[in-house]
């Protein structure tokens, strides 16, 4: 794991082992959690009824508290996408368009990835985070490239403030990659990420062809057979104080598309039309959301939507998130074709950049807000 270091004196470090955190004890006594842990050993200490300070998150004081959303959130029926039906499938492709232009998110539901395989793959995580910490060590990983890496937060080494979070990273495409424990997660992994790419090279057919665009242009233009695709599990310990952490801060996602399960707790949000609005999933259900490299690609018409994951203080919540995006040597750009208009109307809103060193610049920096897509955004009059 990547560990988080809060440096206690040898006098301290004695202290703490003979002192539980507990309700009574100052928020000083909080710099007695364990010299270097994962959340999950954090959240576990007897007694914790404080946030050790470096996890207080400041929220912006003129937000308003999430709600729920005033419109339902888009639902796509995948087997529309796959029906022979060309009025079935036009359809779903006109929802698709639509959710991605309105929403940046929507549910998938008939997608034929078993309920038996989601829910195997959300136990088999929390297997891992179950690790001794030793054996969790071994993938801690150097690099924000390395194929397996686990850890806590986002990037330790650049947060500020850490989030309630720990965090396992895998590369399952174009190579598949997986950690050897615990026992029968690999052959899981593969299964899982396998079927989850066909849903996710399925909507991407239907979004290209909701841009105007020919079926396999994303395809071919982002050379998705070799395209990479992250599987990351995160998992969110209760919190003694889930007002005053985060699990993971606004942010949007690199890749092209992600898709989301859970256990059957919830706290992600999204931010739409300027408001938090809390997401409820229908079960067995992916929740899918636009990504960055699709907004570059679209050239603005999808935006990669904003959106965070809150903590709570009864449950442990396990959510998988599963990226897909270009091969790391694709420049990515805006669609020529939706870079103009005739009259000029559209020019590329975005820089070309690989994806590679997007992922880079992504990963090794802070997560906040949507700076990393701010970095290619072309500020046009
Ligand atoms: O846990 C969640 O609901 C969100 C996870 C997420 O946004 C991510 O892994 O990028
Ligand atoms: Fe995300």
């Amino acid at each position: 794991m990547t560990f988080i270091s809060i440096s206690l004196s040898k006098k301290k470090k004695k202290m703490a082992a003979a002192t539980p955190l507990c309700g009574h004890s100052s928020p000083e006594t909080h710099l007695q959690a364990p010299k270097s842990t994962s959340i999950k050993t954090l959240a576990e200490s007897p007694g914790l009824t404080y946030i050790p300070p470096n996890y207080t998150y400041t929220t912006n004081p003129h937000e308003s508290a999430a709600s729920e959303p005033e419109d339902s959130i888009p639902i796509i029926d995948f087997s529309s996408l796959t029906s022979s039906d060309p009025d079935q499938r036009s359809q779903v492709i006109q929802d698709l368009g639509k959710a991605c232009q309105e929403w940046g998110f929507f549910m998938v539901v008939n997608h034929g990835v078993p309920e038996s395989l989601m829910k195997e793959m959300v136990d088999a995580c929390n297997g891992f985070f179950d690790l001794r910490e030793e054996e969790k060590r071994e993938f801690e990983g150097k690099h924000v490239l390395d194929p397996i890496r686990c850890g806590t937060s986002f990037n330790s080494k650049a947060d500020k403030v850490f989030f309630w979070r720990d965090f396992l990273k895998v590369f399952v495409h174009p190579q598949f990659h997986s950690p050897n424990k615990p026992t029968g997660f690999s052959e899981l992994l593969r299964e899982y990420s396998k079927q989850t790419r066909k849903v996710a090279m399925e909507l991407l057919r239907g979004i290209s062809e909701s841009l105007g665009l020919e079926e396999c242009y994303i395809e071919k233009a982002m050379d998705l057979e070799s395209g990479l695709q992250i599987f990351t599990g995160n998992l969110y310990p209760p919190c003694p104080q889930p007002e005053l952490a985060m699990g993971l801060p606004p942010h949007s996602d690199h890749g092209l598309l992600t898709m989301l399960i859970q256990n059957e707790i919830g706290g992600l949000q999204l931010h739409h039309n300027g408001k938090w609005v809390n997401v409820k999933a229908l079960p067995n259900s992916f929740l899918v959301n636009t990504a960055d490299h699709l907004e570059i690609l679209s050239n603005g018409r999808y935006k990669s939507v904003v959106h965070r994951a809150v903590v709570n203080n009864k449950a442990t919540r396990i959510s998988i998130a599963t990226a897909c995006g270009p091969s790391l040597d694709t420049i990515v750009s805006p669609a020529p074709e939706l870079a103009e208009d005739g009259e000029g109307h559209h020019p590329p809103a975005y820089i070309p950049m690989k994806y590679r060193d997007y992922l880079e610049l992504q990963q090794s920096n802070q997560l906040d807000r949507k700076s990393c897509l701010d970095r290619v955004r072309l500020q046009i009059a």
